[in-house]
């Protein structure tokens, strides 16, 4: 059996489990969900709820996958660390605080195990990491998302997102920056970073753009080895705007290859 507990079932979530679930391989599934007792979980599919460290390893679990935000991978994921799961963390964006990614990489040693990031809703880390450790690397990444998938936000500058005519500039800076001021929409410039030229380097563009439908990533590389651009225009998840459907893709091949290494 693979005891999966995922953390968060929301829109990763869920499509994550209902991929699996289609697979033979025997998952077995726990879900980390927040509420006591609400029914969060689709009545009839057999998943356990676990809400503490001695539950989840009371499930056997062999492997967490969170998806829940960057709130919950600081409350919740030094603990299963320490105790030993490995995990993967959906809410990269978490790391761009330097104190919160310390004590991720502390419990992980204490646990003696790891902590991985999926490549979530961007591609091209490959040949980001291939470049990265080469002079003056230059990295620019752009999120261009419909206004859909910033209805809040756009809200709040008093901004009608379904009047929106002319793209709209949110943000320029560095990834750290963007990555902390939006914890739901720029995990990716988090995970652009961490596979390239770092947080502080790394330069990001956020843009409300009403010409496009899908959520877009742009990633433009420059190095002694050349220049590469990626666009990766994604179809949001069907549960969540702000989400590419591509990132529980990209999750539950993570889980594929883990549990194909350990049959190995
Ligand atoms: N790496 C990448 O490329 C990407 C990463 N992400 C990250 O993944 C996260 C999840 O995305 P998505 O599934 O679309 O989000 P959703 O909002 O659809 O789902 C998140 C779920 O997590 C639950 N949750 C929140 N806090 C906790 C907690 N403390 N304990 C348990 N459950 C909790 C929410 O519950 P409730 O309903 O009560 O709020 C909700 O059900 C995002 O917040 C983001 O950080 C997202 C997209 C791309
Ligand atoms: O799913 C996406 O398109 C990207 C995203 O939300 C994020 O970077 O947090």
């Amino acid at each position: 059996m693979r005891n999966v507990l995922v953390i968060g079932y929301g829109a990763i979530g869920k499509s994550l489990i209902a991929q699996l679930d289609q697979e033979e391989g025997g998952y077995r599934w726990a879900v980390w969900a927040r509420g006591n007792g609400s029914p969060r979980v689709d009545a009839g599919r057999p998943v356990t709820r676990v809400t503490s460290v001695t539950e989840a390893l009371a499930f056997e679990t062999d492997l967490v996958v969170e998806c829940a935000g960057h709130a919950a991978v600081a409350a919740i994921v030094p603990g299963l660390l320490a105790a030993g799961l490995p995990t993967l963390v959906c809410s990269v964006g978490v790391l761009a605080d330097t104190t919160i990614a310390d004590s991720l990489h502390e419990a992980a040693a204490r646990g003696k195990t790891w902590l991985r990031l999926p490549s979530g809703a961007v591609g091209g880390l490959d040949y980001l990491r291939a470049v990265a450790h080469l002079d003056e690397v230059g990295v620019r990444y752009v999120s261009r998302k419909p206004p859909s998938a910033w209805h809040d936000e756009l809200l709040a500058l008093n901004i009608d997102p379904d009047t929106l005519e002319e793209e709209h500039v949110l943000f320029d800076g560095s990834a750290d920056g963007a990555a902390r001021r939006y914890p739901k929409n720029l995990n990716v410039a988090a995970t652009v970073a961490l596979n390239g030229i770092g947080m502080t380097r790394t330069q990001v563009s956020v843009v409300v753009d009403p010409a496009v439908s899908a959520n877009t990533h742009e990633l433009y590389i420059e190095s002694s080895a050349g220049v590469a651009e990626f666009r990766f225009e994604n179809n949001p998840a069907p549960d969540n705007p702000k989400t590419s459907l591509l990132t529980s893709l990209s999750v539950a091949s993570e889980v594929r290859t883990f549990f194909q290494g350990r049959a190995s």
